[in-house]
């Protein structure tokens, strides 16, 4: 198979419009441009890719270019890349020829207006101008100006490419400024422009000055070399002690301007990547906070973290640290190359020759490394979930003594994350140091020729001298360029990742209408309900119930029966597939989720306790009520007397996931966070499943003066729990009811109910 690739891999495949579109292990999505319209040429590119062995899957869309190839172990992510352009170039080349080439976009109306970036129209124009001006003014300098005119212009050229190539791989990232063409890093900036402008502004008068003063001090050795520099005596200063002093006050100024702008453009500077961390971080983390619990329960948490802490932070440091240095080199060179125009344009080519070869060499980086740094991040996530669910599970993994074994996975994990970033590091540091061997070329080569010219005479010594040091400034700027493009990239995946975050969709009120949680009676209905979990068998079929107002309503019956579902439909974390869940007769898809929610107290399975004190973690989400009442919420589900042996009482600090309390205690905790909210439907999920009977008796007691002003369901496993219920639905497997009635009822009939009552009791007995 790699025969039949090799074929087709060639200088063409380069060229394709194929980009990453998201990596991670084991699956990746690509963009193909070169499919879009062609369905034929989608099905052979897919047949193609699938021959190949590791490639487990593969799937091409003519109608939105998309690629989706999924492969295993045999294949390294970070090959993939090359093996679909490859592939593409093959299929492109079969297919040339045999028909007209598809349009590069669905002729679905004018493209989007795109941003095109300033410098890159600015070095071509400016190219074209020098150009102009070799052809008006002829002689030897013209040739001068023809070579830079064509640096400029080359640069121009692929500053512009490789800023609209990010452009176009960013749109079609969901929730992205879709449409408008935006480039990332000013949809970064978003409302902190004026900063933006504030601290450019500074870092460019900042570089003026730092050229000033290089400038002066070449002055400085040329009178002392010279006796005399011949620019100042224009000003007056005749004599060389005049001279020196009078370059001895410019450079003090000049110093100063430096040391004062410098400060204030980097507070600038980093205040700005402040903003942006901070506004990014806040904007995601409320957008997280409102996703649809499918959503939140879909994506891993760790994954979820990671783009809050470090993609966003990513997205702050680049404009704290790279930004200021690009503007800074884009300064320089904009001062540097009029200014050896005008003083020694014959040594001009050679020192600006690098940089179409620079922005050539990180732009083509740039295309490469991206895969590679999008599966690192994602072996980085692994890792990191790993690490996380590992020391969680800390009980679990002493118990069943497999602590090597964990070892031995994160060794596992640590070892493929290090393996991949080898490869974007290799790639980081080849980048860096061609970069440098560019300047350093350049440096070199501008001092030879510069020093020959003034050897023989067609360049004065007092124009080359001061001029020495100044490309030196912009060289060693020149040489964190590689850095800069590491960090861009790293920013732009980043970018990526945030984004898809919050594209993912946040739960809406719809037509959502007001519920007004004084007004609820409590009346539970569910109407022929069938739901399913995304790629499940239904969970739910067909199901018809009625939880009457201001009884107590039982749901029992076999594992994995529906039974939490039913709370989660109710409480609107789900919506179900057919039938409808109504409140007081309101469809609850027709309420307000918020004011749903208010309306119901849920104790959950696994109750959340934060990190916190008792008196926290009871008040939570009844944030204003007093000690009396939290003291009161604490008595009635029996947490009180346990409460008070705490060191601090109410005051104790109960660790993470309130690590330091008993399963039963966290569960009273969580009982009395309930019971404070004081709502009209209560549902308690297996709510005291881990106390014991006793306590669990005295909860019941309570909880009956509590339940005789509102609605409540429980769903239980110990039918001790529920046997004084209104009400009991015994559900069975596949989401349906089997039996229902009081409990005397249910004992009466001697089906399931009845043998599950006689096992308990036997168990109790026993
Ligand atoms: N988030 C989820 N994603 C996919 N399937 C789920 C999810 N939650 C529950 N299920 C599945 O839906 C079915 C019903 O689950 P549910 O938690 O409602 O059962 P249950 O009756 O409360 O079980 P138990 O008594 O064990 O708590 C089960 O088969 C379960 O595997």
């Amino acid at each position: 198979m790699s025969s039949l690739l090799d074929v087709a891999a060639g200088p063409h495949s380069a060229d394709l419009d194929v980009r990453p579109r998201s990596v991670i292990s084991g699956r990746q999505r690509w963009d193909v441009k070169p499919v879009l319209g062609r369905p034929q040429a989608a099905e052979v590119l897919a047949a193609v890719l699938r021959r190949i062995p590791g490639i487990t899957e593969a799937q091409a869309s003519p109608v939105t270019g998309g690629l989706l190839v999924r492969h295993d172990a045999r294949v390294r992510g970070a090959d993939v890349g090359r093996l679909v352009r490859r592939a593409v170039a093959l299929v492109m080349a079969g297919s040339a020829g045999a028909r007209r080439p598809a349009p590069a976009r669905p002729a679905a109306g004018p493209a989007p207006r795109t941003d095109r970036g300033v410098a890159g129209p600015v070095l071509a124009v400016g190219g074209g101008v020098v150009a102009g001006l070799a052809l008006i003014r002829g002689a030897s300098l013209g040739k001068q100006l023809v070579a830079l005119g064509g640096v400029a212009v080359a640069t121009g050229i692929v500053v512009r490419k490789a800023w609209r190539r990010t452009v176009d791989a960013t749109r079609d990232l969901p929730g992205a400024g879709t449409g408008t063409g935006r480039h990332p890093l000013l949809e970064i900036v978003g409302p902190h422009r004026r900063r933006l402008w504030r601290a450019s502004a500074l870092s460019v008068a900042c570089q003026v000055s730092e050229m000033a003063l290089g400038t002066f001090l070449g002055w400085t050795a040329l009178v002392l070399i010279k006796g005399r520099a011949a620019p100042l005596v224009r000003f007056g200063l005749t004599t060389a002690s005049a001279q020196l002093w009078g370059l001895a006050g410019l450079v003090a100024v000049a110093c100063a301007a430096v040391a004062g702008l410098s400060y204030s453009s980097n507070l600038q500077w980093r205040r700005l990547g402040q903003d942006i961390e901070h506004d990014w971080r806040n904007r995601t983390y409320a957008h997280v906070q409102h996703l649809e619990l499918r959503h939140l329960e879909g994506e891993r948490t760790t994954r979820i973290a990671g783009a809050l802490t470090d993609d966003v932070r990513q997205l702050g440091t680049f404009f704290a640290g790279s930004a200021n240095d690009l503007l800074q080199l884009g300064t320089s060179l904009a001062l540097l190359v009029p200014l050896f125009l005008l003083m020694a344009p014959q040594i001009a080519w050679i020192a600006f020759l690098p940089i179409p070869v620079i922005a050539w060499l990180s732009f083509h980086y740039q295309d490469k490394v991206a895969a590679d740094y999008a599966v690192s991040g994602e072996d980085r996530a692994r890792l990191h979930s790993q690490l996380v669910n590992t020391l969680e599970a800390g009980a679990t993994v002493k118990s069943f003594c497999t602590e090597d074994y964990e070892a031995e996975r994160i060794d596992r994990l640590s070892g493929e994350a290090q393996e991949s970033s080898r490869r974007t590091d290799r790639s980081t540091i080849r980048h860096v140091e061609t970069v440098r061997v560019c300047t350093t070329s350049s440096m070199a080569g501008t001092l030879l020729i510069g020093g020959r010219a003034v050897l023989n005479g067609s360049l004065p010594f007092e124009v080359f001298s001061p001029l020495i040091g100044l490309p030196q400034m912009v060289m060693v700027r020149m040489n964190r360029l590689g850095g800069i493009v590491d960090q861009y990239q790293r920013t732009i995946t980043s970018y990526g990742r945030v984004r898809r975050l919050r594209a993912l969709p946040a739960e809406t009120d719809g037509t959502g209408g007001p519920l007004d949680v004084e007004e609820v009676r409590g009346e539970i209905v569910l109407d022929g309900v069938t739901f399913a979990y995304p790629g499940r068998p239904p969970a739910l079929e067909d199901l018809s119930l009625t939880v009457p107002a201001g009884q107590v309503t039982a749901l029992v019956g076999a594992t994995g029966s529906g039974k939490t579902t039913i709370a989660k439909l109710l409480m609107r974390f789900q919506d179900a597939d057919f039938g409808s869940v109504r409140l007081d007769g309101r469809d609850v898809r027709d309420l307000s989720r918020h004011d749903l929610r208010h309306a119901i107290g849920f104790v959950a399975q696994d109750p959340f306790l934060f990190d916190g004190t008792v008196a926290d973690n009871i008040r939570y989400g009844s944030f204003g009520a007093s000690d009396e009442a939290v003291v009161q919420a604490a008595t009635k589900a029996e947490a009180h007397t346990f409460v008070a042996t705490l060191p601090d009482g109410y005051e104790t600090v109960i660790g993470e996931r309130g690590a330091a309390l008993s399963g039963g205690q966290r569960q009273r905790i969580a009982l009395a966070r309930a019971i404070l909210k004081d709502a009209p439907v209560v549902i308690l999920d297996e709510a005291t499943s881990a106390v014991d009977n006793e306590t669990e008796a005295a909860i019941q007691r309570t909880l009956r003066v509590f339940a005789a002003d509102r609605t409540m369901l429980i769903i239980a496993h110990r039918l001790s729990t529920v046997r004084h219920a209104d009400r009991i639905y015994v559900m069975d497997k596949g989401g349906v009811v089997a039996e229902q009635g009081t409990h005397d009822e249910l004992l009466a009939q001697h089906g399931l109910y009845s043998s599950l009552w006689r096992l308990q009791a036997g168990e109790l007995a026993a």
